[in-house]
């Protein structure tokens, strides 16, 4: 349960900018998340960490000289924007490149993916890595589809290290890929977690029972099991980590290892120091030497009761740069020699919103498709809560919460830059922008990608013709599928974005006007989303839940059919003499 809180939807901006002011001798907020509030070296690579909010002390804790220099700070639950990584990147660079890392879940993926395009774009060298510790997530001969949880800190800390001692980009991602691949992650919950505002638990674990292998939004264990002993349960945790040691390490007698012990929200300080003696007990019998122990909480799942055991296996370089001084709010190693405070000066200005020319014909277009998105925030704002519900049968329930932030976003934007003067392709551009950096997570990125190609398709200058919307919807479908490597029949929206444009096509070529081809390809659009409820799906947070998603369909495929059946109707309103929206 979380007791305290004002209006839930601002509990993450309140949290942070608390946490900012709480820490003020080491961090500052800035668009998009939080970075140092010391001068870091010049010439020096950055490491922008992020995910999430509703983890703390990951990400924006773990900020700060020695550690993180910046950290992109999402939504509860919800990764943070393409936009606001890009932002904080552009911030602490200090001229000599900047390293992305983050746990490896599909929102993360894909919007620290195009922030690296897009900061690359831009003349500053970029790169990348998506932590993969948790071994119930994934078996071995598929690490890459491994989660990062509280192995994140060891690939933040060893990173930053070596940026901090001068290594080059290059050097500082073969540091990051090491300490990845050295490092494993178990984890035990036995009870789910309540987000601020929720009256039931986003995911239960059975009283008395304690789930293996959980993961850090209630994704399922590997196994249900009754509660035991502390004892019993330390051995288990070493036990497990040990039948997979990485490759380097043939033996884990006489290897050097640091450990992890960490508390993911509402496990006692105590209860972990006591299970702690059991974990230090078992390692000693198998022979490892321990170098370094961390009890306490590092990546956390809001109040979840369960706990994490993570190991890292040393090399000399690895154990060096885990030693090296750091000083950020919740990880301090050694002593730092302090760097100065930056001066309030340096606090970045916002960038002024304007928009490209536009002709009248192009301005007209765009009056026309500001009410259709105003009609679309209008359904998903009425269907968030059911979206929720879908979303949280397999996922994480965040759906509805998401597509609602991201589309009252893209309707604000598109009715301001409409009112700017902005033609039809730089309204759809505004509304991606505004529903991805608002909305972050997994349907953020896709969203944005849909208007975004919509818009460049459609452009500022001739009013389009039915068959040019229809070749964007052909564009933005294959769009997506290129960005978020989903294939029809993995159980996403694409299921439903992809019949739709083939529709839209069909019909307009048989010579219906675009409002009747749309009513069709709409028809098309639900039966599709309903049809999911037969897909097993392949990618994304429901995949390890494959057969509770089965019977059930896929909640982005539901908002997306909702989507274009409320855009529908707008049809008629706007064009009472038939469809004026094209030629
Ligand atoms: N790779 C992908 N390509 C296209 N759509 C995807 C992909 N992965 C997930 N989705 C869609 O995103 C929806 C989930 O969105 P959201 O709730 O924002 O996810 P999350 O909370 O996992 O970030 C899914 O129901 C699915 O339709
Ligand atoms: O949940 C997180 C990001 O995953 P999505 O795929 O965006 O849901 C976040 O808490 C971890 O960064």
């Amino acid at each position: 349960m979380t007791w305290l809180f004002n209006n839930p939807s601002e509990f993450a901006k309140e949290m942070i900018s608390g946490f900012v002011s709480a820490n003020a001798s080491m961090v500052r907020q800035v668009s998009g998340g939080v970075v140092r509030n010391t001068a870091s070296k010049p010439d020096t690579v950055a490491i922008v960490i992020g995910g999430g909010s509703g983890h703390y002390p990951a990400f924006a804790g773990l900020v700060g000289q020695g550690l993180a220099h910046g950290a992109a700070m999402g939504n509860l639950f919800a990764s943070p924007s393409a936009q606001q990584i890009c932002s904080v990147a552009k911030t602490v660079n200090q001229g000599a490149g900047v390293l992305l890392a983050f746990g490896n879940y599909a929102g993360d993926v894909l919007h620290f993916g195009l922030a690296r395009e897009r900061l690359i774009s831009e003349g500053i060298p970029c790169e990348l890595i998506a932590i993969t510790d948790d071994i119930s997530s994934a078996s071995a001969d598929e690490i890459h589809k491994r989660r990062g949880v509280a192995g994140d800190l060891v690939v933040f800390k060893t990173a930053a290290a070596a940026a901090e001692q001068g290594a080059t980009l290059a050097e500082v991602l073969a540091v990051a890929q090491m300490a990845n691949q050295r490092t494993r992650t178990i984890g035990v919950a036995f009870s789910g977690c309540t987000l601020p505002g929720a009256d039931h638990p986003l995911f239960n674990v059975p009283q008395g029972r304690m789930e293996f292998g959980m993961g850090i939004h209630g994704e399922p264990g590997i196994r249900e099991l009754a509660i035991p002993t502390a004892d019993e349960l330390a051995a288990m945790l070493v036990d497990k980590l040990l039948a997979e040691l990485p490759a380097g390490i043939s033996r884990a007698k006489g290897a050097r290892a640091g450990a992890i012990l960490n508390g993911l929200g509402s496990v006692k300080y105590e209860e972990l120091f006591v299970v702690w003696h059991g974990v230090a007990r078992r390692l000693q019998e198998h022979g490892i030497t321990l170098v370094d122990s961390q009890v306490g909480e590092f990546v956390t799942s809001f109040d979840m009761a369960g706990l994490s055991l993570t190991l890292f296996w040393c090399n000399q370089q690895l154990e060096a740069l885990w030693f090296a001084p750091a000083y950020s709010p919740a990880f301090k190693v050694g002593s730092v020699i302090k760097a100065p405070l930056l001066a309030t000066e340096d606090i970045e200005a916002p960038a002024e919103e304007s928009v490209a020319a536009a002709t009248p014909e192009s301005q007209a277009v765009a009056g026309q498709i500001v009410i259709m998105i105003e009609r679309l925030a209008e359904a998903v704002i009425k269907n968030a809560d059911e979206l929720g519900r879908i979303d949280a049968i397999a996922g994480d329930g965040d759906h509805g919460i998401g597509m609602e932030r991201g589309a009252r976003a893209a309707r604000d934007r598109a009715q301001r830059a409409f009112q700017q003067g902005a033609g039809a392709g730089t309204v759809l551009q505004h509304a991606a922008d505004a529903w991805a950096d608002q909305a972050g997570g997994t349907s953020g990125a896709i969203w944005g990608v849909i208007l975004n190609t919509l818009g460049t398709a459609i452009g500022n200058q001739e009013k389009p013709t039915a068959n040019a919307i229809a070749q964007a919807f052909s564009q933005a479908s294959h769009g997506v599928m290129h960005f978020g490597k989903a294939k029809p029949g993995d159980k996403t929206l694409v299921d439903v974005l992809l019949p739709f444009s083939e529709e839209l096509t069909l019909q307009i070529e048989q010579g219906h006007d675009l409002a009747a081809a749309w009513q069709l390809a709409a028809r098309k659009a639900e039966l599709c989303a309903r049809a999911t409820a037969q897909l097993v799906p392949k990618i994304g947070r429901a995949r390890p839940l494959a057969a509770r998603s089965l019977g059930s369909p896929d909640a982005g495929a539901v908002s997306l059919s909702l989507i274009l059946n409320a855009v529908g109707e707008t049809f008629p309103a706007v064009h009472p003499q038939g469809d004026t929206l094209c030629l």
